[in-house]
């Protein structure tokens, strides 16, 4: 299916020059040393295009993602154009959006209410108009999640999954749009689906650029640009999918008949075939060529040479204030709601009361009567601490045990930008809050009626 006109996207266009990336390793010898992951990779990835960056295990696809889309930038080195403009990284997240290897989803939501959430908080209104439902309506049409919107997140398949997260960074109309893997895990019929997906994202004139573990020789075909990287994190092809194998004819290289085409380059790169990838790199200049498409008739990787510029904000500083504020407690208002819907579906919240039910009753039992003698003092003292100490860790522990539980969906729609750690800090206290003040009642209550029965 087409998607629809309304979510047509001008895309941006990305170019990278040089990029370098070293990481600290620690060697037999407890010291640390420099590996260098990316060797000064080059290359350009237009918008309208969909283009897959594959290479063996450890080659570093990952690493170059998330260099491109800002997820990481310490140990990088080398210069990132977005429509031949240094790349200014905060308005450049506005633009884009980075779709994580595992899905990161609320289960505790349903797919329509997931939907409703991401629409807010990147909107930043607290209700939805009709044009932004209809919009929502129109993306979950378009991913075929129309008819499963009422469906708690937890219960979907993994090609739902994927087209779920995908469909919630498609509510803010993203310009690029980096794809970690996004097929691994799934079965052929789901990642052809998604891949699928992709295609027509990229047919919206938006710039998709996904990193591809193991594709079928008919997935490959889906891809407008390959780009591959050798196990020493160096680029031996940029370039037209449809002249990858011209590419290689005229270095001499012969892919056998019925064997496919990434799986022959990247066996390459392996040097299975001979000491042949140090040349390709040579011939490519390390992804910055596209002088070898000349001798295939084809015209410059380019598609269209566009400059729209990344929009700069340029507002007084008094009125950014005011707007910062005014974002961050609609954010807080929509994430507290969030959190509220999140923790009343939870199951944890009824073992929560249950231990202070059973912990209170114990309290009372053992301390029974210390309140009204003198002589008890050393008691009292130790009833006040044991009951602070139980406060202060059932209080913490909801904290302990969601947080982990957390940080993944933090981390991700943090860096998309669709709020702040502070706004998500306060929200989750906010939401505690009213339940600390629940329990501590109850342990007050039991604690009480256990002295007097007695
Ligand atoms: N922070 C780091 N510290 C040490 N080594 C790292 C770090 N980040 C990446 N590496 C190493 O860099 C290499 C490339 O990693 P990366 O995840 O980019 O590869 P990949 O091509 O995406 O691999 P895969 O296909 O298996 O996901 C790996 O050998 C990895 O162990």
């Amino acid at each position: 299916m087409e998607l629809n006109s309304m979510l047509l996207n001008e895309g941006l266009d990305l170019k990278f020059e040089d990029l370098t990336y070293k990481v600290n390793n620690w060697t037999d010898k407890f010291k640390i040393e420099k590996k260098t992951i990316l060797k000064g990779v080059s290359g350009a990835f237009y918008q309208g295009q969909l283009c897959a960056i594959i290479g063996c295990s450890g080659s570093g696809k990952s690493s170059l993602l998330n260099a491109l889309s800002g997820y990481k930038t310490s140990g990088y080195s080398g210069t990132i154009f977005i429509n031949n403009k240094p790349q200014e990284l905060k308005s450049f997240k506005k633009q884009s959006c980075y779709i994580m290897q595992e899905d990161q989803l609320h289960v505790q939501l349903t797919v329509r209410e997931a939907m409703e959430f991401a629409s807010k908080l990147k909107c930043l209104t607290l209700s939805l108009n009709a044009n932004k439902l209809k919009m929502i309506d129109l993306i979950l049409e378009n991913l075929n999640l129309l008819k499963i919107q009422d469906t708690a997140t937890v219960n979907l398949s993994g090609g739902e999954r994927r087209k779920l997260s995908i469909a919630l960074e498609l509510v803010h109309n993203p310009s690029i749009m980096f794809f970690d893997e996004p097929t691994s895990g799934l079965d052929s019929l789901s990642a052809n689906q998604v891949l699928g997906t992709l295609r027509e994202l990229a047919n919206t004139g938006r710039n998709i650029i996904s990193t591809i573990h193991q594709v079928s020789a008919s997935q490959l075909k889906i891809f407008d640009i390959l780009y591959v990287l050798t196990p020493s994190g160096q680029c031996i092809y940029h370039g037209f999918t449809s002249k990858l194998l011209d590419y290689l004819a005229a270095q001499g290289l012969r892919c056998p008949l019925y064997h496919n085409t990434a799986d022959y380059i990247i066996e390459i790169s392996l040097g299975e075939y001979g000491d042949h990838a140090e040349k390709l790199v040579k011939y490519i200049k390390n992804g910055k060529s596209s002088e070898w498409l000349k001798n295939t008739g084809q015209k410059d990787l380019v598609k269209a040479d566009q400059s729209t510029g990344v929009n700069i904000n340029d507002e007084c500083q008094d009125r950014q204030l005011i707007k910062y504020i005014y974002n961050h407690l609609i954010q807080l208002v929509i994430l507290s709601h969030r959190c509220t819907v999140k923790t009343l579906r939870e199951k944890f919240i009824t073992t929560r009361l249950l231990v202070h039910i059973i912990v209170s009753a114990v309290y009372g039992w053992v301390y029974f009567g210390v309140g009204i003698n003198a002589s008890f003092i050393h008691d009292n003292l130790m009833l006040l601490f044991f009951s602070l100490l139980f406060i202060m860790y059932t209080a913490s522990s909801s904290m302990i045990i969601n947080f982990p539980l957390e940080i993944q969906i933090l981390s991700k729609e943090h860096f998309n930008q669709w709020y702040s750690l502070l706004s998500y800090y306060i929200s989750f206290t906010i939401v505690d809050l009213p339940i600390q003040v629940i329990v501590l009642k109850i342990l007050m209550k039991i604690n009480n009626s256990i002295k007097i029965k007695h």
